[in-house]
């Protein structure tokens, strides 16, 4: 991280269980003092980092969310704001926020959130569209959210149309069947990073 960080290349923080320990809090924060592009969590975690303390989550359960990702959206504007860095709160609706603009993604199924790492796997492709479209992290972390619920739709109901089918910016883009985003204010994702199946 150090490394991306001195050399200015965008990386992605997943302050997985913040909340667990002092300890897990301290490197979280240490490490968000390298200026992550992208913090994605859930809303437990955000709102025990946007308050620096792990005492923050009092209902504490594991890597889960306790809360409503609803409930940690003025955290997550907060925590923006104060790092720079773009926020990712996931749940049944995912709030991504630089701190003045948010965009909300409602895709997803609620079985989600019980698989361990879907989590996990979600910073992961948040990570690989930053590094596509590192000039606009917000728009790029949304698509990742939107994509990724998408993709557990397709999950869930076999035959369900692909979220890589058609996705262009601004005026011209044609958003996929079923695809739930609000308050994106401008998509520029290129369809030349998505792969057509
Ligand atoms: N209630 C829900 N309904 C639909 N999708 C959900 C729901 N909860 C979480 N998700 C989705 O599951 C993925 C993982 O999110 P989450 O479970 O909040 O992360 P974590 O594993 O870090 O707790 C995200 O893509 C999120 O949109
Ligand atoms: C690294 C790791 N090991 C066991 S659970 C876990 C984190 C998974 O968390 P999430 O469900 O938030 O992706």
């Amino acid at each position: 991280m150090r490394a991306a960080a001195s050399a200015g290349r965008p990386w992605v923080l997943d302050p997985v269980a913040a909340a667990a320990s002092d300890f897990r809090m301290e490197a979280c924060l240490s490490l968000l003092a390298l200026r992550p592009a992208v913090v994605r969590g859930n809303a437990s975690e955000i709102l025990a980092l946007a308050s620096r303390s792990a005492a923050a989550s009092s209902t504490f359960k594991g890597v889960d969310s306790t809360h409503d990702s609803g409930d940690a959206l003025q955290a997550a504007k907060a925590l923006a704001r104060s790092t720079g860095a773009v926020v990712a709160v996931s749940g049944a609706v995912d709030y991504i926020t630089d701190g003045a603009q948010v965009v909300g993604a409602s895709n997803g199924v609620a079985l989600m959130q019980k698989i361990t790492a879907t989590g996990c796997a979600v910073t992961a492709l948040v990570a690989a569209f930053v590094a596509v479209e590192p000039s606009d992290a917000l728009v790029a972390a949304a698509c990742a959210l939107a994509v990724f619920g998408l993709a557990g739709v397709r999950w869930s109901r076999r035959g369900a149309p692909s979220p890589c089918s058609a996705w262009r910016g601004r005026s011209g883009w044609s958003r996929p069947r079923g695809l739930r985003l609000s308050g994106c204010i401008s998509l520029t994702l290129s369809t030349a990073s998505m792969s057509k199946p």
